[in-house]
Order: structure tokens, then C-alpha cells, then sequence
């Protein structure tokens, strides 16, 4: 689904439309299909953004485009089913919205609310909780009993069981362990392999350069840069300003500039800079 952002502006301060500008003329088209991740510094307006893509927040002025729905200040809260079912948010450590006595239940929770049977709720649970990497045990265990990464995997399981199109991920592994976080990074690369948008919002550059097609960068409320990663994290400038870090293959190449190697464009991988590095040093025995 196609996303679509023109001159989206968005104010916390609902008696004057110019002050504290969560979002400020925000234009930006996120790909059908695509991994696109959105970076920028605490409070540069990430959160504020995606919460435009499913309405829970309403732009001020401009307008939002997901899939031919359009959004706008005047658009009403009653009539946000359909797009809430195609549009799935995993919030910061969706673990504290877990409730129900089951993992089951839990699982089955999003899909009833939007009008699953529950033989069909039951079996998508029973899908979601292997394809975030747990066994059909866990679906009579209070979620409560779970660990924390357990849990995580439980409160994704319940966004995914209603089979969204679109998936926002907002730090979706923040305090989980570098192998829990390889996992699930890797489920989310997965979805999108099956034909899901996916949109995460991370403060992980490595995850970035890894995952994403796609990169926006945000400061201050405003869109200061997208596009390809590769592209993006070349840029100079935003680094300079400070508004953007290098994922660490990047920064090695760097520090690896100062001892005599020369990198046309920084490379974002490790295999990007191990295809570097070999050219290089073999280059240098040949002659
Ligand atoms: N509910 C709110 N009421 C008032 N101001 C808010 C509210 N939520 C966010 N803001 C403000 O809007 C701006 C953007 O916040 P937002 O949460 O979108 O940033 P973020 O980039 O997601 O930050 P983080 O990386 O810390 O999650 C900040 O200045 C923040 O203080």
C-alpha cells in the first residue's frame, strides 16, 4: 500500500495551530511493499508521523494517503476499522499492553475486534505465535509467565494475526538482546519478503543499513532527507549537522581513511566493507 504525506503539519497545542509542531510541512511518499526505516533524534517527530498513518493522530493542516484513504483534519473517528486492519502499529515495548489470561486470548484479541470468527482468530494465533518463533505451548500460559523477549514476540504475534498489509514497528526491539534482535529483525525482513509494507522507526543505523530500502530522516518536526540508505548515510552534511550517526561498518571505514585507505562511498555493511577491504588490500599486493 502505497503511503502518502503532503504538506502534513501537526500541532499538540489544539488553541494555536503554529505552536508545538509535532510535524512541520511534511511531504513524503513511503513506498508499496518496501522496508523504509525513519530515524531522526528523540523528539525529532517520528512517533507523531506514523501515528498519522492509521489516524490515531489527525494532521493539522495537509493531507495522508494510505492506499486511497485519505486522512485529513476533518476526518472522522468512527469510520477507522478498515483502515486500522490493514495499517498494524507496534508500539514502544508493546509487551505492557498484553492483558488478556492467555497468550491465546491475547493473540486473538485484534482479530475479533475486527470481526474474525473466533475459529479463525484461534487459528491465526496459532500461526502467529510459531512465525514469531514460539511453539503452540505458549498459547495456554498466561503472558505474564513469559520473559520479557517472550512477551515482545507475543504482543507482535497479536498485531500480525489480523493480517495487516502495513506494519509500523516503533523501536520495536529497544531492550531486546543483540540475538532477540537479530530474530526479530529478521521475522520483520520476512513479512516483507511475503508482501507486507513494513515501516520501523529504529534508532539502530546498523538495523538500517541492514533492512532498509528506504530511509527518512527526520529533525525538528521536518523531513530533511530520503532515500536510498546508501545514498543517505553519504551524506555529509547530515552528519556534520549532527542529525544523523553512521551504522559502524561506516564508521570503521572512516577510521580506516585515516591509515591510507580511500572509500569512493562509505560502505553501510559489513559484507559492503569486506568487499572493500579485500579489493583494496589486494590491490595493493598486485602492484
Ligand atoms: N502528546 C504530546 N503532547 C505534546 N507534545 C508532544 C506529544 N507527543 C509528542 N510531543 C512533542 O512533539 C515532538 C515530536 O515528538 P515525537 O514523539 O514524535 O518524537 P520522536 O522522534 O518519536 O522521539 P523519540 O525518538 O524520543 O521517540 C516533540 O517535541 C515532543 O515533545
Amino acid at each position: 500500500m502505497e503511503i502518502t504525506f503532503e504538506h502534513v503539519t501537526h500541532s499538540y497545542d489544539a488553541n494555536s495551530p503554529l505552536a508545538n509542531l509535532g510535524l512541520n510541512d511534511v511531504s513524503l511518499t513511503i513506498a508499496d511493499k518496501k522496508f523504509t526505516a525513519i530515524v531522526g533524534q528523540t523528539g525529532s517527530g517520528k512517533s507523531t508521523l506514523v501515528r498519522h498513518i492509521n489516524a490515531l493522530l489527525k494532521p493539522t493542516s495537509g493531507t495522508i494517503n494510505v492506499g486511497g484513504r485519505v486522512i485529513d483534519s476533518e476526518t472522522n473517528n468512527k469510520n477507522l476499522k478498515s483502515l486500522r486492519k490493514k495499517v498494524g502499529m507496534v508500539f514502544q515495548f508493546p509487551e505492557s499492553q498484553l492483558f488478556e489470561e492467555t497468550v491465546e486470548k491475547d493473540i486473538m484479541f485484534g482479530p475479533m475486534n475486527f470481526g474474525f470468527d473466533a475459529s479463525d482468530a484461534k487459528k491465526a494465533a496459532n500461526e502467529m505465535i510459531q512465525l514469531v518463533g514460539l511453539d503452540e505451548s505458549y498459547l495456554d500460559k498466561s503472558p505474564f509467565d513469559l520473559s520479557g523477549g517472550q512477551m515482545r514476540r507475543v504482543a507482535i504475534a497479536g498485531v500480525l494475526a489480523s493480517r495487516p498489509e502495513t506494519i509500523i514497528l516503533d523501536e520495536p526491539t529497544a531492550g531486546l538482546d543483540p540475538v532477540g534482535r537479530h530474530e526479530i529483525m529478521e521475522l520483520f525482513k520476512e513479512l516483507q519478503n511475503q508482501g507486507r509494507t513494513i515501516i520501523l522507526i529504529t534508532h539502530n543505523m546498523d538495523d538500517v543499513a541492514n533492512y532498509a530500502d528506504e530511509m527518512a530522516v527526520m529533525n525538528q518536526g521536518k523531513l530533511v532527507a530520503q532515500g536510498l540508505p546508501s545514498v543517505v548515510f553519504n551524506n555529509q552534511q547530515l552528519i556534520k549537522d549532527d542529525l544523523l550517526t553512521l551504522p559502524k561498518s561506516a564508521q570503521f571505514a572512516q577510521a580506516l581513511s585515516q591509515k591510507g585507505f580511500k572509500f569512493e562511498k562509505l560502505p553501510i555493511t559489513i559484507d559492503e566493507l569486506g568487499t572493500e577491504i579485500k579489493q583494496q588490500v589486494n590491490g595493493d599486493n598486485s602492484e
